[in-house]
């Protein structure tokens, strides 16, 4: 049998005759990637003239990508050639000021967001969440952590809020201490089907990747004992394979998740919203002073809340922002490219001796 199989490996994604040089990324570490042919690991860094043709970070490999390579058995190490094409990608603005895209995980099925039941829940930010997601192409379940902590009374009317939002969406409640909804969990972990788990700091993914796994792999950390700097325990992406052959990786936590790209993914998470809007007098109605608005109507029914509406056309903003600040970057890349080739040309004709 191919073991490739045991990643993930579908013939679909790639003909080939020679399965030897495929292999999956299950690490990255600054330049350096840990690949599995699903027999053997190996050290691999991408070649030279893959590196040459590579410029923005959407460019490079990333947890979960498979790739063709060259491996030198004996030494354990490889070079990449090449990316294969993506079936989906996790993508965020990268933290900092900078306009660049930060590829989170690839060839993802099925994305958990996981929040905390304590005080990390937040209705906003899970809306941003869902969006990233269906921008990604995988599909999304909510992961609400730490049961045991939250008062069971309590939990319907906070579910019910949860579900106004993430319409459509599984959501599921577990406790990794007491192993409550591990069971449900596990119905989203197919094998041969590569999950990711994503979420702030300190929301129970390693613990949770430690108890799906059944056994200790990920370094969890107290975060009541420990100061604000050293937070993060999950310092790189890794991906697992669980023992009923499903494919588990997990993320670093997020601070806050910036959106790269995905007006769509909008128009999806709030199919609510979409619906009103649908049925507006105007095609290009913006919901403001147009007349036949069923989206104002909505509003001032309490058929749709003020907050919810706020929110997307606050995600819509955020994401016409980021897409001219791409513009703007790409026009001056341009701009620098052509700088540069006629600065180039000069100076041959000048080393020829015309000058
Ligand atoms: N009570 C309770 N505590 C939990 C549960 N799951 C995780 N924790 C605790 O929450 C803290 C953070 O857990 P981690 O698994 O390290 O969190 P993380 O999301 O991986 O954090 P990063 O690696 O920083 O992204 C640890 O102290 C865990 O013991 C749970 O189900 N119940
Ligand atoms: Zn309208």
């Amino acid at each position: 049998m191919n073991k490739l199989v045991t990643l993930g490996w579908n013939e679909n994604f790639f003909k080939t005759d020679d399965p030897a040089i495929i292999a999956r990324v299950i690490t990255v570490q600054r330049s350096s990637y840990r690949i599995s042919d699903g027999e053997m690991e190996y050290l691999a860094h991408i070649s030279g003239k893959f590196l040459n043709k590579a410029n923005n970070p959407m460019d490079f490999p990333t947890v979960g990508d498979w790739v063709i390579v060259d491996k030198l058995k004996l030494e354990q190490k490889a070079v990449i050639h090449q990316i294969l094409p993506r079936k989906s990608q996790l993508v965020r603005q990268a933290a900092g000021s900078k306009t660049e895209a930060q590829l989170v995980a690839a060839n993802l099925d099925t994305i958990f967001i996981v929040s905390s039941l304590n005080d990390d829940l937040n209705i906003r930010r899970m809306e941003r969440y869902i969006v990233a997601v269906y921008e990604s192409g995988a599909s999304p379940v909510i992961v609400l952590t730490k049961k045991d902590e939250y008062p069971e009374e309590q939990l319907p009317e906070l579910i019910s809020q949860m579900e106004s939002v993430a319409i459509g969406i599984p959501i599921i409640v577990v406790s990794s201490v007491t192993g409550e909804g591990i069971q449900d969990l596990r119905a989203y972990l197919n094998p041969a089907e590569t999950v990711a788990l994503i979420g702030s700091s300190g929301v129970g993914k390693s613990t949770l990747v430690n108890v799906l796994l059944e056994q200790n792999v990920q370094k969890t950390k107290d975060i009541r004992s420990d100061d604000s700097r050293g937070r993060h325990t999950t310092t790189h992406r890794e991906m697992f394979v669980l023992t009923n052959g499903s494919l588990l990786i997990d993320t670093p936590g997020m601070r806050e998740l910036q959106l790269w790209d995905g007006e769509e993914a909008v128009d999806a998470a709030f199919e609510d919203v979409e619906d009103f809007a649908s049925a507006c007098f105007f095609k290009d109605c913006q919901h403001d002073t147009e007349p036949g608005c069923r989206v104002r109507e909505a509003l001032d029914s309490g058929e749709l809340s003020q907050e919810r509406f706020d929110s997307y056309q606050k995600l819509l903003r955020e994401l016409a922002f980021e897409k001219r600040k791409q513009d703007q970057k790409a026009q001056l890349e341009e701009k620098n490219k052509w700088k540069q080739r006629s600065k180039n040309a000069k100076a041959a004709y000048q080393q020829r001796g015309f000058k």
